[in-house]
């Protein structure tokens, strides 16, 4: 995508932006040992309520539920199975929430939680609910704070990290700006810790970044997805049209200010995906795979056609209706990504059938597609 501004103006844009989304990472906001730094949240929430008290809607995306949960249920570290994360969760969200209600209250502003899942960005009808409540919210003049529903979150369907779960956030309200708050200051060529490392100021095209050592969690061990994720959720919110900017927590309020500090990820140009699209492109892993013959390649990638089952040729996995899958060529490269139709036991009965045979002999219901157009979306190798 295309970029053609400069960096004074990228900043301007953060300067200006009359609505914002701010995520905050675990941390930045918890001790050591595993409880909530005040002084942090008190801070945060000072000059988050500064930028509102001019006039621009905040909406916070706040990470720190499972590491606040881990002091006061007297663990001795970052419990490592699900179900004891889930607890440490819950415990932590309604602490953090009370610190934040009673930090924003001190500026006569409501705090509000919300916790969402993947389905709620997902499908179409939680999509508008989540969209409405969180824009009623900003109306009453509310500050939002969305974090991932974790104590009913598993594995298998969870956004797992708050960078990308803060860039569709972005992408949903149509933010003018994203602001990734960590404990670092910025992006770095390499590892910050080692020496040399050099700050990188601003990126506009992914190739900016060829090169550049992207690790994971900091030394600290309570953050989740390191720069891997913030740099894909820049992507994300960047691709969207939304500007980002990662840097520390305390370098928020010159951040917010439009000064030269972090690293500023230039927004892109181009016609803005819908959020079903950039959550299959960015934020999903195929459950399985389809195999496509030649003819149903093109007509995916060129004609943005939906897959009908005459064009699949082999089916791998054990996914079930409503998964996404993985749409690869012969050769085994990943062409595309869709919510598919059918569970994978169903489809070699389809496989090679033209669609009209199948509703003769099946029934009417065999008609649909294997995945259908709106819920498809092609991968970069596919672009190229
Ligand atoms: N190239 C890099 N530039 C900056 N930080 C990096 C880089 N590679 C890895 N990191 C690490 O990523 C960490 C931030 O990620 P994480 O711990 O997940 O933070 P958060 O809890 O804020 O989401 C930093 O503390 C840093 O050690
Ligand atoms: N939802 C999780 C945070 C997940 C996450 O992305 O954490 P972080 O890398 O610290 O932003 C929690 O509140 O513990």
């Amino acid at each position: 995508m295309q970029n053609a501004s400069s960096p004074a103006q990228d900043r301007a844009e953060l300067a200006g932006a009359g609505r914002i989304v701010v995520k905050v990472g675990s941390s930045s906001l918890t001790t050591p040992d595993g409880h909530i730094d005040r002084e942090r949240i008190r801070d945060l929430a000072d000059v988050l309520a500064e930028r509102r008290a001019a006039g621009t809607e905040i909406v916070l995306v706040s990470s720190g539920a499972m590491a606040a949960g881990i002091g006061p249920m007297g663990l001795p570290a970052r419990p490592r199975d699900l179900a004891t994360q889930q607890a440490a969760a819950s415990v932590g969200q309604g602490l953090l929430i009370a610190h934040y209600t009673r930090a924003f209250a001190g500026h006569g502003l409501t705090a509000a939680q919300v916790l969402l899942t993947v389905e709620d960005l997902m499908r179409r009808v939680q999509h508008r609910n989540a969209r409405r409540a969180l824009r009623r919210l900003l109306d009453i003049g509310a500050v939002p704070i969305i974090n991932e529903n974790d104590t009913v979150a598993t594995h298998e369907i969870r956004f797992g990290d708050n960078d990308r779960l803060a860039a569709l956030v972005a992408h949903l309200l149509r933010a003018d700006a994203l602001l990734l708050l960590s404990d670092v200051d910025a992006l770095y060529d390499d590892d910050p810790a080692r020496p040399g490392a050099r700050r990188i100021a601003r990126v506009v095209d992914p190739r900016d970044l060829d090169g550049v050592a992207v690790g994971s969690a900091g030394r600290r061990g309570v953050g989740t997805g390191g720069m891997v994720t913030k740099v894909e959720s820049a992507r994300i919110a960047t691709e969207a049209g939304v500007p980002t900017v990662l840097t520390s927590a305390a370098n928020a309020r010159a951040a917010l200010a439009g000064e030269q500090v972090g690293t500023l990820f230039a927004a892109g140009t181009g016609r803005r995906p819908s959020t079903r699209q950039l959550w299959l492109a960015h934020a999903t892993a195929g459950r399985g795979s389809v195999v496509l013959d030649p003819g149903a390649v093109r007509a995916v990638v060129r004609e943005h056609a939906s897959l009908l089952p005459a064009g699949v040729v082999k089916v791998e996995g054990d996914f079930t209706a409503g998964d996404p899958v993985d749409l690869c060529d012969e050769d085994g490269r990943v062409v595309a990504r869709g919510l598919v139709n059918y569970d994978a036991a169903e489809i070699p009965e389809l496989m090679g059938r033209s669609t009209r045979w199948l509703a003769r002999e099946l029934g009417p219901e065999y008609e649909r597609e294997i995945v259908h157009r709106d819920d498809l979306v092609l991968l970069s190798a596919a672009e190229r």
